[in-house]
């Protein structure tokens, strides 16, 4: 348990209506109400009430702000310890005055994470919900952000710790039969541990399908537009931004750096770059875009390559095809308002079996077909539940890999005949992979490095 009372501005700094002072600790009513002037001091309060109130300055006794405060008593609060939190009016003086006020009176600057670090080293959540908290602070979609929901409530905790049940549960015949041999043959728990061992290991692989589509929630695909000068690619980002984030002109090479920008399609979050114009080029500055061009497609997970329809093939556009193929592409013609030029049979024969879309960026036509298809690749066609479990998170991802890689040689063991108490190390290595994810025996260094990465008064 800790004995310090930390406390920080938990709301956005900047003007807004009201910010909140969050305190706890052991100290936390007794601190604010040294500071605290109203009808009745903090510590005559019923627990979970809220209150009407001032904060003095307690050298010169001036008013610093006019407060609501809250008082929640241990153990019925986020921490699990005493909380105070106090409801300034917004602004950055009032409230840095009210918190340098604390922090004059006994009070720690909390560090980045440490109200949640406190709720889970007093047991009220577990490691994975503490991360969903922060990956719910950072979600960029509805979709995302129901996953991360999910998780803080404890959903992937649940999975996890039945996947451990079914691994002690398999242990405990391994025990039953080297304590009373003449109970149950080593041929019958051999196989018991095997189904079960199986049926672990499935469970694992179903999550770990899942983590794909995590990964994309939480940080987007990487998605490149590329095609040659003026194209309309710049045009395309506006469209699928709602928005004029990059500079449209009918001259060639008006992109002369990489444009890089968020956006929502069906519920997935690309991030989308656009790139300069890629074509053979003497211009020096235009020759270091098309360079970034190249590179950006190197590291694409989508790449979005625009032809025009309105114009014969070029050799870019064959160069450009033949590279795309190395990637999860989808071919657009645009300008499909405009006359053909394009050849329509050699370009479907140059993409082999790469999905195309044709569209008029200018008439808003074509872009439903293109959200389509992007959903199509990266959610798989399926249709996503919203109460699906996902693993979103590396650390979770790594441990998960590390935990079927045990429970499969537990099984390969089990299938040779090795002796069980050999496969019973590989159980146990299972069971406790498992268990970092939801902290259960992790290192306190692992622990100080997660929360760190929260945002400060979280
Ligand atoms: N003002 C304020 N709003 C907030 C928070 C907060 O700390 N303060 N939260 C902070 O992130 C989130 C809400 N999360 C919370 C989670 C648990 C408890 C809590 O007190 N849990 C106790 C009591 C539950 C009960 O009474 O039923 C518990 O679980 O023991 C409070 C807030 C979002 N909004
Ligand atoms: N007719 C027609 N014009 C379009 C369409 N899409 C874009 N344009 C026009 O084509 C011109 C070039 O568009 P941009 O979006 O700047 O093209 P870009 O590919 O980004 O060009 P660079 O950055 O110069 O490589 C602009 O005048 C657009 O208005 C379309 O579907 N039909
Ligand atoms: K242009
Ligand atoms: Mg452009």
């Amino acid at each position: 348990m800790e004995t310090d009372t930390i406390a920080a501005i938990s709301t956005t700094m900047g003007e807004a209506g009201i910010a909140v002072i969050r305190v706890s600790g052991p100290e936390s009513i007794a601190i604010v109400d040294r500071l605290y002037k109203g009808k009745q001091p903090l510590d005559a309060v019923p627990t979970h009430t809220v209150h009407y109130g001032r904060i003095l300055d307690p050298a010169e006794g001036k008013v610093l702000d006019e407060v609501l405060v809250t008082v929640m008593r241990a153990p019925r609060t986020f921490t699990r310890e005493d909380v105070v939190e106090i409801s300034c009016h917004g602004g950055m003086i009032p409230v840095q005055a009210v918190l340098e006020a604390l922090l004059a009176s006994e009070a720690r600057l909390a560090e980045p994470g440490e109200f949640t670090k406190r709720a889970f080293l007093n047991g009220r959540i577990d490691l994975s919900q503490a991360e969903a908290v922060m990956d719910l602070i950072r979600s960029k979609t509805d979709r995302a952000a129901r996953v991360a929901v999910n998780q803080a409530e404890g959903r992937l905790s649940r999975l996890i710790q039945r996947l451990r049940q079914e691994i002690l549960e398999s242990l405990a015949h391994l025990a039953v039969n080297v304590d009373y041999p003449e109970y149950d043959a080593e041929q019958l728990t051999g196989q018991k541990m095997l189904e079960k061992s199986r049926q672990v290991e499935q469970e694992i692989d179903h999550l770990l399908v899942t983590a794909r589509q995590g990964k994309i929630l939480r940080e987007g695909i990487a998605t490149v537009i590329v095609g040659r000068p003026n194209v309309g690619k710049s045009s395309l980002l506006n469209a699928l931004a709602h928005e004029n984030k990059a500079i449209v002109t009918d001259i060639p090479g008006t992109t002369r750096d990489v444009i890089e920008e968020y956006v929502n399609v069906r519920g997935i979050p690309l991030r989308l770059v656009d790139t300069a114009g890629i074509r053979e080029t003497e211009d020096l500055v235009e020759k270091i875009g098309v360079e970034r061009s190249h590179q950006a497609l190197a590291e694409a997970d989508l790449v979005l390559l625009l032809l025009n329809h309105a114009e014969e093939l070029g050799e870019d556009d064959r160069k450009l095809l033949k590279l795309a193929r190395e990637h999860t592409t989808i071919v657009i013609v645009n300008k499909t308002d405009l006359p053909s030029r394009l050849d329509l049979e050699e370009v479907t024969s140059l993409i082999g079996g790469l999905p195309l879309v044709t569209t008029s960026v200018k008439e808003e036509k074509g872009l439903d077909e293109l959200e389509q298809a992007i959903a199509d690749l990266f959610m798989e066609g399926r249709t996503q539940t919203a109460d699906a479990t996902y693993v979103s998170n590396t650390r979770h991802v790594h441990l998960l890999k590390e935990a079927r890689k045990h429970v499969h040689d537990a099984i390969e063991g089990i299938e040779s005949g090795m002796p069980l108490d050999m496969v019973e190390i590989d159980l146990k290595n299972a069971w406790e992979s498992l268990g970092e994810i939801i902290g259960d025996a992790v290192a306190e260094d692992l622990i100080d490095q997660i929360f760190s990465q929260f945002c400060l008064g979280k």
